[in-house]
């Protein structure tokens, strides 16, 4: 009986050929892209130009979520079951996290009073749905995915209210970057046997950088609303860097003290 730490234990298997080009990692695009995409994670931060945001952001998702990158990376090098396991629980500590903290108040079911009760709900779904995913494995990676849905659902109400473009421009740019990346993850778990035959089996590496690119827009928005909802005295602006006139740019909140009027 393998172990759970062996090569090749987990329920999944990318379309990627393992051992191909290392001895000791599996999946060399797949990791070494996971590792690209890290830098792209973490180069957002230096971006935040305000102690608020880059508080909120150490404090919540930078840390679980550099966590969900870094066992990504080790569940690409093994494709072992604990692999598996660490990448998808983390990612799903990651969301918990940045939920707990991030959740619209106006969105809160009728039956929470307050930010102290939601986390208690965020962490009885958390510890439920940890132990949920020892049952299918293979079925975690689909049900994390379907979060992005409620949050595409959260960004769209939010946007009906807001006339801000920037904001507007930061949302459709964090879109189109996740339909690119939930394509290539689909692409590569349900077409793997086009792309081997074709000898292109790298759409799960391509998913890495997509989503990194992904979430380097969703971040900011989040951080941009949170700062409407809590912080009222402070006007939250987005910002991009190097130039609003480049194509593809790294967007931050800057926030701006509006000036006392007596
Ligand atoms: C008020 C809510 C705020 C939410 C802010 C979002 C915080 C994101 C925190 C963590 C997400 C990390 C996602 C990186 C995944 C890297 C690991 C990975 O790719 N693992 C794969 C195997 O290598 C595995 O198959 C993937 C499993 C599913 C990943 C699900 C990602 C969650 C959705 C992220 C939302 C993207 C934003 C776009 C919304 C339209
Ligand atoms: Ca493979
Ligand atoms: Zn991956």
């Amino acid at each position: 009986m393998p172990s759970i730490f062996s090569y090749e234990s987990a329920e999944i298997d990318w379309c990627e050929g393992n051992f191909e080009h290392s001895a000791i990692i599996a999946e060399y695009y797949n990791t070494v892209r996971r590792a690209i995409s890290n830098l792209l994670y973490g180069s957002g931060e230096p971006l935040r130009d305000s102690l608020l945001s880059l508080a909120l952001w150490a404090l919540v998702s930078a840390k679980p979520g550099l966590l969900a990158c870094i066992f990504s990376t080790y569940f690409h090098m093994t494709l072992s079951y604990v692999g598996q396991l660490l990448d998808e629980l983390s990612i799903l500590w990651a969301l918990a996290a940045a939920y707990s903290f991030w959740y619209p108040k106006v969105y809160f079911p009728k039956f929470i009073k307050s930010r102290k009760h939601f986390f208690w709900l965020s962490g009885v779904t958390t510890l439920i749905t940890t132990l949920m995913s020892f049952i299918k494995p293979a079925l975690n990676a689909y049900v994390l995915n379907c979060i992005a849905f409620h949050l595409l659902y959260l960004t769209w109400r939010e946007l009906k209210k807001c006339n801000d473009k920037r904001v507007h421009r930061t949302a459709a740019a964090m879109v189109v970057w996740w339909v690119l990346a939930i394509s290539s993850w689909i692409s590569d778990r349900w077409l793997c046997g086009f792309w081997q035959a074709i000898n292109f089996p790298y759409f799960h590496s391509f998913w890495h950088v997509l989503i990194a690119m992904s979430l380097l827009y969703c971040c900011p928005l989040v951080i941009y609303f949170d700062v409407n909802y809590e912080l009222p005295s402070f006007k939250p602006k987005i910002r991009y860097w190097p130039s609003d006139s480049w194509f593809v740019v790294v967007p931050y909140v800057a926030l701006e003290k509006p000036y006392k009027q007596c």
